[in-house]
């Protein structure tokens, strides 16, 4: 029998909340970390996509990933953090930097982004990291960000990488090479879903969990919907994961995490929606429809 992964369930990747002046809101990170492993997350990402990593300063990083720390050590919950650099060498120092906290989990890498080294040079980047960068590391396919794409050989190769623990499979499909993926998973290596809309199907097929940006609201519902599936509990899963696909395309309506923080603010869960550019606040009607579904009861869920 395969080992179990060491990375199953839900893991949300937190948005970094501001002030309306932009200024980072180190008090409404620590809620909304509190607030999310309360309600059924196995764990956080900090410095996602969804956390505006590209917009943060190093300080604000290392403040967030501190925070974050905080939370998962008190609710002895894994922290996964993000690192997405072109550059390998720029990689190794930040998992370094992040090793050196004690506090890290796991990172979650791209593929490196913009740059398209190729499949081989992907592989020798993950090498480089692992080698040399002291922090477990799940790969992030998301080739719709990173330009790069992997084939099924590709992600066998990066999984049978020693330091090598996880996929978050975010190709904008369910495809061929998911379910080669799902068929045959390097031992102990965990397949996690990051396409909110299609992670139900996902996971009935075999994936292990989500990183959802979605589940920085309904929390309890999207870890119950893994769950379900998980216990193989068909028809229940099936019907939530309907309608939390629903709410996850409300979310998506416009660049993330324009929506999620227009709706955790309308809520009051964080001081402002206020978003940095190149991004843009959702438009209102937008945001009042997301929050209109993030209030309903599912079936099978109590949602935070
Ligand atoms: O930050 C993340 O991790 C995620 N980001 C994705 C994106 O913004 O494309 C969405 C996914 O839910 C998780």
């Amino acid at each position: 029998m395969k080992p179990e992964p060491n990375f199953t369930g839900l893991y949300v990747p937190l948005v970094t909340p501001f002030t309306d002046e932009l200024r980072l809101a180190p008090d409404a990170v620590a809620r909304l970390a509190d607030e999310t492993l309360s309600s059924g997350a196995s764990g956080l990402v900090a410095l996602g996509t969804t956390a505006e990593a590209a917009t943060l300063t190093a300080e604000e990083k290392r403040t967030v990933v501190r925070v974050c720390a905080a939370a998962c050590r008190a609710h002895g919950a894994p922290l996964i953090v993000g690192v997405g650099t072109g550059d390998t060498a720029a990689a190794i120092a930040s998992l370094r930097e992040l090793a050196a906290t004690g506090d890290v989990a796991a990172a979650l890498v791209p593929a490196p982004p913009y740059v398209r080294p190729g499949e081989a040079g992907t592989l020798a980047h993950f090498t480089a990291l692992a080698e040399d960068g002291g922090v477990p590391l799940i790969v992030y396919d998301i080739p719709y960000r990173s330009g790069q794409t992997l084939s099924a050989d590709a992600l066998a190769a990066l999984g049978r990488l020693p330091g090598v623990v996880g996929v978050k499979h975010a190709t904008g499909a369910i495809d061929a090479t998911t379910v080669e993926l799902l068929g045959s998973p390097p031992p102990g290596f965990a397949v996690l879903g990051g396409d909110d809309v299609v992670i139900s199907p996902l996971v009935a097929a075999g994936a292990h969990g989500g990183i959802l940006a979605s589940a920085n609201l309904r929390t309890a519902g999207y870890a119950e919907l893994i769950s379900l599936w998980r216990r193989g509990a068909a028809a229940p899963a099936r019907e939530l994961g309907a309608e939390l696909a629903r709410f996850s395309a409300a979310l998506f309506a416009e660049p993330n995490p324009t929506v999620i923080k227009g709706v955790l603010h309308a809520q009051g869960r964080i001081p402002s929606a206020a978003v940095r550019l190149p991004l843009l606040p959702a438009a209102p009607a937008t945001v009042r429809r997301a929050a209109l579904l993030a209030e309903r009861r599912a079936l099978h869920a109590s949602p935070a």
